[in-house]
């Protein structure tokens, strides 16, 4: 069952058009990703789907309910943790998550919400004293202390190093475990790629894409690339003339060799066949990454 319904979105501020036509549904259960570049229209979508911003046309239904008509019923249930987390130094995060609870009819217990999100020991700390992943937890805590059926999650990984980050990303798979619905604003590939089962790719405004990981990656038939360092320089055109190789380029001190088929078999056997020395031959599959910027590289004309 769809949770959220949107079609036909489109939201401008003066001249930019933030959000232009964009449709998706998410289903219930589901960690679904919206990924683009800066300025894409991501919050702007995100804000709408919340009822933070009226879209200037378009369909939104979040479990039935209209974000605009129906914003008292729809804070109930949806939980938002923005992009960045605004309350007073001077509150502690025992009294912000009490505050925020007061706001729900039924909600979680604030006690095990800092527990589940290891900020037990913070309970006492001003928020003004948290560290950067800390603050991010308790915003994360803020946005699910009414016990919501939808969480909206912004950025929520931005600015955390690599532990934390981890440690967020272990929470968000906990709450999609709990059987929460999760919409996740990102531009962090490798989190997209982890925590996300569909992925709407975002550019200037409009849906470019929408699929699963595997799916966009597939989608932007990229093929794959055998990597190698040359112990001295050589001929490229002895690798490109090789069947099944697409192209062959350089990236600093290494050469790429994209293509089809056995490509790192291919590469090789002509290695050893021409007595290429080379270090560190290996096989690199496309990623979300790459995917991404081939699919948004290409422009919205081309892949519509
Ligand atoms: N309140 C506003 N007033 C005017 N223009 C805005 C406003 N909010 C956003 N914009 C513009 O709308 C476009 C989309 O912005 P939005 O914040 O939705 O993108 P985003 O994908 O979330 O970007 P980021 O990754 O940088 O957060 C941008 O061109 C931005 O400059």
């Amino acid at each position: 069952m769809d949770v959220i319904e949107v079609a036909g979105l489109h939201k401008r501020y003066g001249e930019v058009v933030a959000v232009h036509d964009v449709g998706f549904t998410v289903a219930r259960g589901e960690v679904f990703g919206i990924l683009g570049r800066n300025g894409a229209g991501k919050t702007t979508a995100v804000e709408c789907v919340s009822g933070l911003r009226a879209p200037d046309r378009g369909r939104i239904g979040v479990l039935g309910l209209d974000p605009r008509r129906d914003r008292k019923r729809l804070r109930q249930v949806l939980g938002v943790q923005l992009q960045e987390a605004v309350l007073p130094d001077a509150l502690r995060v025992g009294e912000a998550v009490a505050l925020y609870r007061s706001f729900y009819r039924d909600g979680a217990d604030p006690d095990r919400l800092l527990a589940d999100l290891g900020l037990t020991e913070q309970k006492r700390t001003p928020f003004g004293a948290l560290s950067g992943g800390q603050a991010q937890r308790v915003s994360i805590a803020l946005a699910l202390v009414g016990n919501p059926r939808v969480a909206v999650l912004d950025e929520l990984s931005t600015g955390l190093d690599p532990r934390a980050r981890r440690e967020i990303w272990a929470l968000v798979e906990r709450i999609r475990d709990s059987g929460v619905t999760v919409v996740l604003v990102t531009h962090v590939m490798a989190e997209a790629e982890r925590l996300c089962d569909r992925i709407a790719v975002l550019d200037a405004g409009r849906v470019l894409a929408l699929d699963t990981p595997a799916g966009l990656v597939e989608r932007a038939g990229l093929g794959q690339r055998v990597r190698l360092r040359p112990l001295a320089p050589f001929e490229h055109a002895l690798l490109a003339d090789l069947p099944g190789v697409t192209g062959v380029g350089a990236d600093g001190a290494e050469v790429v060799v994209t293509g089809t088929g056995d490509l790192l078999a291919a590469v090789s056997s002509a290695l050893a066949r021409y007595g290429i020395a080379a270090t560190g031959t290996r096989l690199e599959r496309p990623g979300l990454e790459d995917a991404f910027l081939e699919l948004t590289g290409r422009g919205a004309a081309e892949v519509a």
